[in-house]
């Protein structure tokens, strides 16, 4: 079901949400993967991952606006699901996310809230799935799908901020979903779990460090998961499938 084609009306409250994307699937990543699951895919982000599978709430952000009650109508319009996936963009950037948390935490359901892990809020999360975002994101011109780099320095300042990790972590159950394609990334994420280590109030076990490999497409993940297979078994990190991109590839709503 196409939210953005149901609801067209701009945002006329506070707790309002701009939501790019309102479906049921099977979730695809990390330590829940195959769970059938409803996402509700807020549109807007702080950074600008060349490689985002998001593109349309990232690079060129559109939405329709969607109040807390009418996304917790449309997630209960689904009645086989009971976990709730809450994915953007950068959906913790929104206030009306916390409130669209508890609504669905009083209705009993389980939330998983996939983030950067640059923004930090007090909210009924069950699993923070927080990926933060490697040197291999950055925009470079080479590498930007939309300009000649203009990003790239932004998202180099923005992507990783120790603190809010050390505090997400500490406050949530979490996996860290690191995107991965070569063995550089990996000495990338071993620097990174030495300083949050070192910060958090909290351990890390290597059992919620998961290995994702890079590709928004099935041709790109041929390319890239058997190295990141080989990473993750080398160094006793799991890794993650995507499911979605194996079963429907980069179709919309999956
Ligand atoms: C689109 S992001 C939205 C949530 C949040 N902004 C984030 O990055 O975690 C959802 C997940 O897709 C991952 N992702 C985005 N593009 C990807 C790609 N081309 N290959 C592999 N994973 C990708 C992100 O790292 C994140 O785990
Ligand atoms: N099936 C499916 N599983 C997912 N897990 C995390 C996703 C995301 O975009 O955050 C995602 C997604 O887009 N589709
Ligand atoms: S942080 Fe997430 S939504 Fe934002 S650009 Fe990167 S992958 Fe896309
Ligand atoms: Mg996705």
């Amino acid at each position: 079901m196409p939210v953005t084609s149901d609801v067209t009306r701009a945002a006329d409250g506070d707790g309002d949400l701009p939501i790019n994307e309102l479906f049921y699937s099977l979730q695809g990543e990390g330590g829940l993967a195959g769970v059938p699951s409803v996402f509700v895919r807020t549109s807007g982000c702080n950074l600008r991952c060349w490689f985002c599978d998001s593109y349309h709430t990232s690079w060129d952000p559109t939405h329709a606006w969607m109040d807390v009650d009418d996304i917790v109508e449309a997630v209960a319009g689904y009645d086989r699901a009971d976990h709730v996936v809450v994915t953007g963009g950068e959906p913790l950037l929104h206030d009306a996310v916390v409130d669209l948390l508890h609504e669905l935490d009083d209705r009993g359901y389980h939330t998983t809230v996939e983030t950067n892990g640059t923004i930090h809020r007090d909210a009924p999360i069950d699993l923070a799935s927080v990926s933060p975002k490697l040197a291999n994101s950055t925009p470079t011109a080479e590498r930007d799908p939309a300009g000649e780099g203009e990003w790239a320095e932004r998202h180099e300042r923005d992507r990783i901020d120790i603190n809010t990790l050390s505090r997400l972590v500490a406050d949530y159950d979490h996996q860290l979903k690191f995107v991965v394609t070569d063995e550089a990334d990996v000495r990338d994420v071993e620097d990174l779990l030495v300083r949050l280590r070192d910060r958090a109030r909290v351990p890390i076990h290597d059992d919620d460090v998961l290995l994702m490999p890079e590709g928004a497409t099935r041709e790109r993940l041929a390319e890239t998961r058997d190295r990141v297979a080989e990473l993750a078994l080398a160094h006793g990190y799991r890794y993650t499938p995507r499911l979605h991109v194996d079963l429907w590839n980069d179709a919309p709503e999956t």
